[in-house]
Protein backbone atom coordinates (compact mmCIF):
# COMPACT_ATOMS: atom_id res chain seq x y z
CA UNK A 1 0.00 0.00 0.00
CA UNK A 2 1.64 3.40 -1.02
CA UNK A 3 0.93 6.67 0.52
CA UNK A 4 2.17 9.54 1.89
CA UNK A 5 0.96 8.46 5.09
CA UNK A 6 1.46 12.57 6.81
CA UNK A 7 0.18 11.58 9.11
CA UNK A 8 -1.05 7.00 8.81
CA UNK A 9 -4.35 7.07 10.80
CA UNK A 10 -6.47 3.93 11.07
CA UNK A 11 -8.44 4.46 7.58
CA UNK A 12 -5.06 2.94 5.71
CA UNK A 13 -4.57 0.44 8.64
CA UNK A 14 -8.16 -0.96 8.27
CA UNK A 15 -8.55 -0.95 4.69
CA UNK A 16 -5.01 -3.14 4.46
CA UNK A 17 -5.85 -5.43 7.09
CA UNK A 18 -9.74 -5.78 5.22
CA UNK A 19 -7.96 -6.18 1.74
CA UNK A 20 -4.86 -8.49 3.35
CA UNK A 21 -7.88 -10.87 4.54
CA UNK A 22 -10.08 -10.66 1.54
CA UNK A 23 -7.34 -11.65 -0.21
CA UNK A 24 -5.09 -14.01 1.35
CA UNK A 25 -2.09 -11.78 1.37
CA UNK A 26 0.81 -13.00 3.18
CA UNK A 27 2.43 -9.76 3.88
CA UNK A 28 1.40 -5.90 3.14
CA UNK A 29 4.25 -3.49 2.83
CA UNK A 30 3.63 -0.10 3.71
CA UNK A 31 5.46 2.05 1.10
CA UNK A 32 5.61 6.08 2.37
CA UNK A 33 6.00 7.88 -0.54
CA UNK A 34 9.31 10.42 -1.07
CA UNK A 35 8.27 13.18 -3.36
CA UNK A 36 4.85 12.64 -3.87
CA UNK A 37 4.68 14.91 -6.79
CA UNK A 38 0.80 14.94 -7.35
CA UNK A 39 1.26 16.94 -3.72
CA UNK A 40 3.73 19.37 -5.07
CA UNK A 41 1.15 22.10 -4.06
CA UNK A 42 1.18 21.26 -0.38
CA UNK A 43 3.52 21.20 2.23
CA UNK A 44 4.56 17.50 3.12
CA UNK A 45 6.65 16.49 6.40
CA UNK A 46 9.80 15.24 5.94
CA UNK A 47 10.04 11.71 4.47
CA UNK A 48 11.95 10.32 7.44
CA UNK A 49 9.24 11.47 9.99
CA UNK A 50 6.26 9.72 7.89
CA UNK A 51 8.68 6.91 7.41
CA UNK A 52 8.94 6.47 11.46
CA UNK A 53 5.52 7.10 12.12
CA UNK A 54 4.26 4.27 9.47
CA UNK A 55 6.89 1.69 11.55
CA UNK A 56 5.35 3.25 14.65
CA UNK A 57 1.74 2.36 12.90
CA UNK A 58 2.38 -1.17 12.13
CA UNK A 59 4.95 -2.44 14.61
CA UNK A 60 2.25 -4.63 16.19
CA UNK A 61 1.13 -6.40 13.41
CA UNK A 62 3.26 -9.24 11.87
CA UNK A 63 1.78 -9.35 8.31
CA UNK A 64 2.77 -5.27 7.88
CA UNK A 65 5.84 -4.09 7.21
CA UNK A 66 7.76 -1.13 5.84
CA UNK A 67 9.54 -0.65 2.41
CA UNK A 68 12.48 2.56 2.07
CA UNK A 69 11.89 2.36 -1.88
CA UNK A 70 10.67 5.16 -2.76
CA UNK A 71 12.02 7.40 0.46
CA UNK A 72 15.54 6.33 -0.77
CA UNK A 73 15.05 6.95 -4.32
CA UNK A 74 15.36 10.33 -5.11
CA UNK A 75 13.06 12.65 -7.30
CA UNK A 76 9.47 12.58 -7.52
CA UNK A 77 7.73 9.38 -6.10
CA UNK A 78 6.14 7.29 -9.05
CA UNK A 79 4.19 3.86 -8.46
CA UNK A 80 5.86 2.38 -11.97
CA UNK A 81 9.38 2.69 -9.70
CA UNK A 82 7.81 1.48 -6.56
CA UNK A 83 6.24 -1.77 -8.02
CA UNK A 84 9.82 -2.28 -10.19
CA UNK A 85 11.72 -2.00 -7.26
CA UNK A 86 9.41 -4.02 -5.32
CA UNK A 87 9.37 -7.25 -7.69
CA UNK A 88 13.48 -7.02 -8.14
CA UNK A 89 13.26 -7.53 -4.10
CA UNK A 90 10.36 -10.28 -4.43
CA UNK A 91 10.93 -11.69 -7.32
CA UNK A 92 8.72 -14.76 -6.59
CA UNK A 93 5.94 -12.65 -5.29
CA UNK A 94 2.30 -12.15 -6.64
CA UNK A 95 1.87 -8.02 -6.35
CA UNK A 96 -1.30 -5.90 -5.36
CA UNK A 97 -1.50 -2.24 -4.58
CA UNK A 98 -3.82 -1.00 -2.38
CA UNK A 99 -5.59 1.96 -3.35
CA UNK A 100 -8.47 4.12 -1.47
CA UNK A 101 -11.07 5.39 -4.23
CA UNK A 102 -9.60 9.13 -3.88
CA UNK A 103 -6.24 7.72 -5.26
CA UNK A 104 -8.06 5.26 -8.21
CA UNK A 105 -9.98 7.89 -9.59
CA UNK A 106 -6.31 9.79 -10.56
CA UNK A 107 -4.79 6.32 -11.77
CA UNK A 108 -4.65 7.25 -15.04
CA UNK A 109 -2.49 10.46 -14.38
CA UNK A 110 0.04 8.34 -13.16
CA UNK A 111 3.32 8.04 -15.02
CA UNK A 112 3.36 4.85 -17.42
CA UNK A 113 0.00 3.71 -16.07
CA UNK A 114 -0.24 1.19 -19.75
CA UNK A 115 2.52 -0.49 -17.76
CA UNK A 116 1.75 -0.20 -14.51
CA UNK A 117 -0.85 -2.87 -14.76
CA UNK A 118 1.30 -5.71 -15.94
CA UNK A 119 3.27 -5.43 -12.46
CA UNK A 120 0.93 -5.68 -9.95
CA UNK A 121 -2.86 -6.33 -9.52
CA UNK A 122 -5.06 -3.02 -8.28
CA UNK A 123 -7.27 -3.28 -5.09
CA UNK A 124 -9.72 -0.14 -4.83
CA UNK A 125 -11.08 0.15 -1.70
CA UNK A 126 -14.19 2.24 -1.06
CA UNK A 127 -13.39 5.54 1.04
CA UNK A 128 -16.30 7.72 2.58
CA UNK A 129 -17.01 10.45 0.83
CA UNK A 130 -15.44 9.22 -2.79
CA UNK A 131 -16.75 7.17 -5.30
CA UNK A 132 -15.24 4.29 -6.11
CA UNK A 133 -14.86 4.38 -10.14
CA UNK A 134 -14.63 0.62 -12.08
CA UNK A 135 -11.94 1.55 -14.77
CA UNK A 136 -13.28 -1.35 -17.05
CA UNK A 137 -10.69 -3.62 -16.46
CA UNK A 138 -11.65 -6.31 -14.47
CA UNK A 139 -8.58 -8.17 -15.16
CA UNK A 140 -6.29 -5.69 -13.26
CA UNK A 141 -8.30 -3.89 -10.86
CA UNK A 142 -10.81 -5.42 -8.03
CA UNK A 143 -13.19 -3.06 -6.06
CA UNK A 144 -13.61 -3.92 -2.28
CA UNK A 145 -15.92 -2.33 0.06
CA UNK A 146 -14.27 -1.80 3.72
CA UNK A 147 -15.51 -0.52 6.87
CA UNK A 148 -16.30 3.36 6.74
CA UNK A 149 -13.22 5.08 8.50
CA UNK A 150 -14.46 8.92 7.97
CA UNK A 151 -10.44 10.21 8.39
CA UNK A 152 -7.72 11.58 6.02
CA UNK A 153 -4.84 12.81 7.15
CA UNK A 154 -5.21 15.90 5.66
CA UNK A 155 -7.98 16.32 8.64
CA UNK A 156 -5.67 14.95 11.01
CA UNK A 157 -3.18 17.57 10.51
CA UNK A 158 -5.32 20.30 10.60
CA UNK A 159 -6.33 19.07 13.99
CA UNK A 160 -3.51 19.05 15.82
CA UNK A 161 -2.56 22.18 14.61
CA UNK A 162 -6.02 23.26 15.92
CA UNK A 163 -5.40 22.21 19.16
CA UNK A 164 -7.57 19.14 18.65
CA UNK A 165 -6.85 15.10 19.78
CA UNK A 166 -5.90 13.18 17.26
CA UNK A 167 -6.43 10.01 19.93
CA UNK A 168 -8.20 7.22 18.02
CA UNK A 169 -8.11 8.47 14.84
CA UNK A 170 -4.56 7.32 14.23
CA UNK A 171 -2.15 4.76 16.66
CA UNK A 172 -1.30 5.50 19.92
CA UNK A 173 2.45 5.68 19.23
CA UNK A 174 1.61 8.41 16.37
CA UNK A 175 0.05 10.54 18.83
CA UNK A 176 3.55 10.61 20.74
CA UNK A 177 5.38 10.85 17.65
CA UNK A 178 3.24 14.10 16.44
CA UNK A 179 3.72 15.34 19.97
CA UNK A 180 7.20 15.03 20.62
CA UNK A 181 8.29 16.08 17.01
CA UNK A 182 6.03 18.92 17.14
CA UNK A 183 4.67 17.89 13.67
CA UNK A 184 1.80 20.25 12.38
CA UNK A 185 3.20 23.24 13.86
CA UNK A 186 0.49 23.39 16.50
CA UNK A 187 -1.19 26.90 16.41
CA UNK A 188 0.81 29.29 19.12
CA UNK A 189 -2.64 29.76 20.96
CA UNK A 190 -3.20 25.80 21.07
CA UNK A 191 0.04 25.86 23.52
CA UNK A 192 -2.84 25.37 26.79
CA UNK A 193 -4.60 22.33 24.58
CA UNK A 194 -1.17 20.69 23.85
CA UNK A 195 -1.67 18.62 26.92
CA UNK A 196 -4.77 17.14 24.79
CA UNK A 197 -1.95 16.21 22.42
CA UNK A 198 0.39 14.52 24.42
CA UNK A 199 -2.16 12.69 26.71
CA UNK A 200 -0.99 14.55 29.86
CA UNK A 201 -3.04 13.74 33.04
CA UNK A 202 -2.72 16.99 34.18
CA UNK A 203 -5.51 17.97 32.16
CA UNK A 204 -7.57 15.18 31.89
CA UNK A 205 -7.87 15.44 36.18
CA UNK A 206 -10.66 16.86 37.30
CA UNK A 207 -10.11 19.00 40.32
N1 LIG B 1 -10.08 6.62 5.31
C1 LIG B 1 -9.61 5.90 4.27
N2 LIG B 1 -10.27 4.82 3.81
C2 LIG B 1 -9.79 4.12 2.74
N3 LIG B 1 -8.64 4.42 2.07
C3 LIG B 1 -7.95 5.49 2.48
C4 LIG B 1 -8.39 6.28 3.60
N4 LIG B 1 -7.50 7.29 3.79
C5 LIG B 1 -6.56 7.14 2.82
N5 LIG B 1 -6.82 6.08 2.04
C6 LIG B 1 -6.02 5.61 0.90
O1 LIG B 1 -4.70 5.37 1.38
C7 LIG B 1 -3.72 5.74 0.39
C8 LIG B 1 -2.74 6.74 0.97
O2 LIG B 1 -3.45 7.88 1.34
P1 LIG B 1 -2.75 9.21 1.88
O3 LIG B 1 -1.51 8.85 2.61
O4 LIG B 1 -2.66 10.20 0.80
O5 LIG B 1 -3.82 9.64 3.01
P2 LIG B 1 -4.95 10.77 2.93
O6 LIG B 1 -5.75 10.64 4.18
O7 LIG B 1 -5.69 10.67 1.63
O8 LIG B 1 -4.04 12.07 2.97
P3 LIG B 1 -4.36 13.62 2.65
O9 LIG B 1 -5.60 13.99 3.41
O10 LIG B 1 -3.12 14.31 3.12
O11 LIG B 1 -4.54 13.70 1.15
C9 LIG B 1 -4.52 6.30 -0.79
O12 LIG B 1 -4.71 5.25 -1.72
C10 LIG B 1 -5.85 6.69 -0.17
O13 LIG B 1 -6.89 6.67 -1.09
O1 LIG C 1 2.90 6.99 -10.26
C1 LIG C 1 2.40 8.12 -10.20
O2 LIG C 1 2.52 8.96 -11.11
C2 LIG C 1 1.61 8.47 -8.94
C3 LIG C 1 0.92 9.68 -8.83
C4 LIG C 1 0.22 9.96 -7.66
C5 LIG C 1 0.20 9.03 -6.62
N1 LIG C 1 0.86 7.84 -6.78
C6 LIG C 1 0.91 6.87 -5.67
O3 LIG C 1 -0.36 6.70 -5.07
C7 LIG C 1 -0.20 6.40 -3.69
C8 LIG C 1 -1.08 7.35 -2.90
O4 LIG C 1 -0.57 8.66 -3.11
P1 LIG C 1 -1.04 9.91 -2.25
O5 LIG C 1 -0.36 11.07 -2.94
O6 LIG C 1 -2.54 9.93 -2.36
O7 LIG C 1 -0.57 9.69 -0.87
C9 LIG C 1 1.30 6.54 -3.40
O8 LIG C 1 1.90 5.27 -3.41
C10 LIG C 1 1.80 7.38 -4.55
O9 LIG C 1 3.16 7.17 -4.89
C11 LIG C 1 1.54 7.56 -7.89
Amino acid sequence: MGGTFDPIHHGHLVAASEVAAKFALDEVVFVPTGQPWQKSNKEVSKPEHRYLMTVIATASNPRFTVSRVDVDRPGPTYTIDTLRDLREQRPDADLFFITGADALAQILSWKDVDELWSLAHFVGVTRPGHELHNLGRDEDVSLLEVPAMAISSTDCRNRVNEGNPVWYLVPDGVVQYIAKYGLYAPHPDAAELAPALTGSDDQARTE
